[in-house]
């Protein structure tokens, strides 16, 4: 089976943040990940994860106004001194939780914004964040988010998009964040498509699709996959990014008979 990693900003939601990485460990995950640790003081969010014995594997840079419906501000080319700015922030979190991985989220296109603009916008800020990342021996995960279901008008929204990002900014730091989820509503073929796109995969996150809740609950084949995951040799960790369809405890049976 894969290294398994839990998403504390989906799963174990009935609890406060904080206490989510003691549930995470007592349901044996050993791996965490979470949307953004910016409202949180680097040493709180490193002794829970020391308590807990716990690694962090990924955050997000951070995304603007996610509460005003941001997803990022990589292609935006008048946020461009604080996407800069979030980039230093988000290594000074690196630094403290020992987290090798940060996903670069590269937002929604407006209408007015041309689309070559935001192009070289984006090409110009991961060139930037990579090279940043890079002296700190990090690595920067791009990640392609469907634009059908969760995120209309999302910058980069297919894998082959991503791979474009990839060679343009050409770093052999930067990596794509190959979401099953997304990917099943955008693409399909998911088999086949991690098996060309592995050497540039440097994270994997899951849900089933419809619904974005546990395996089980919808059309992914997850038993099939992570055996493909074992068969190809990936060896970087799979992380739970799903709401649990009922309580998180009910919805762990795919980790506890793995898938
Ligand atoms: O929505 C997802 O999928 C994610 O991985 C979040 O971290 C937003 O990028
Ligand atoms: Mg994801």
């Amino acid at each position: 089976m894969p290294a398994f990693a839990a998403n504390l900003s989906m799963l174990f939601t009935e609890a406060d943040f904080m206490d989510r990485f003691r549930l995470a460990r007592e349901a044996g995950f050993s791996a965490v990940e979470y949307l953004f640790p910016y409202e949180w003081p680097e040493e709180d969010l490193r002794h829970e994860l020391d308590s807990n014995g716990l690694t962090q594997v990924l955050f997000n840079l951070p995304p603007g106004d996610w509460n005003a419906g941001e997803r990022g501000i990589a292609c935006l080319p008048d946020r461009v001194e604080e996407f800069r700015e979030g980039v230093e922030l988000a290594i000074r979190y690196a630094r403290a939780l020992d987290c090798r991985r940060v996903n670069c989220l590269a937002g929604i296109r407006p209408d007015s914004l041309e689309e070559s603009l935001a192009w070289q916008t984006l090409v110009d800020n991961v060139t930037h964040a990579a090279a940043r990342f890079e002296e700190e021996g990090m690595t920067l995960c791009l990640e392609a988010i469907n634009s059908r279901v969760d995120m209309p008008g999302f910058f980069l929204d297919t894998s082959a998009r991503v791979m474009q990002l990839i060679e343009a900014v050409d770093a052999d730091n930067v990596r794509l964040q190959y979401d099953l989820y997304h990917m099943q509503i955008m693409e399909g073929d998911l088999i086949r498509s991690v098996e060309c796109l592995l050497p540039w995969i440097g994270h994997i996150q899951f849900a089933d699709n419809p619904g974005r809740h546990e395996p089980g609950t919808g059309e992914i084949n997850f038993r099939n996959v992570f055996a493909a995951l074992d068969r190809l040799g990936y060896g970087g960790w799979v992380s739970a990014e799903y709401r649990p369809s009922h309580d998180t405890a009910a919805s762990l049976d795919w980790f506890r008979k793995g898938a």
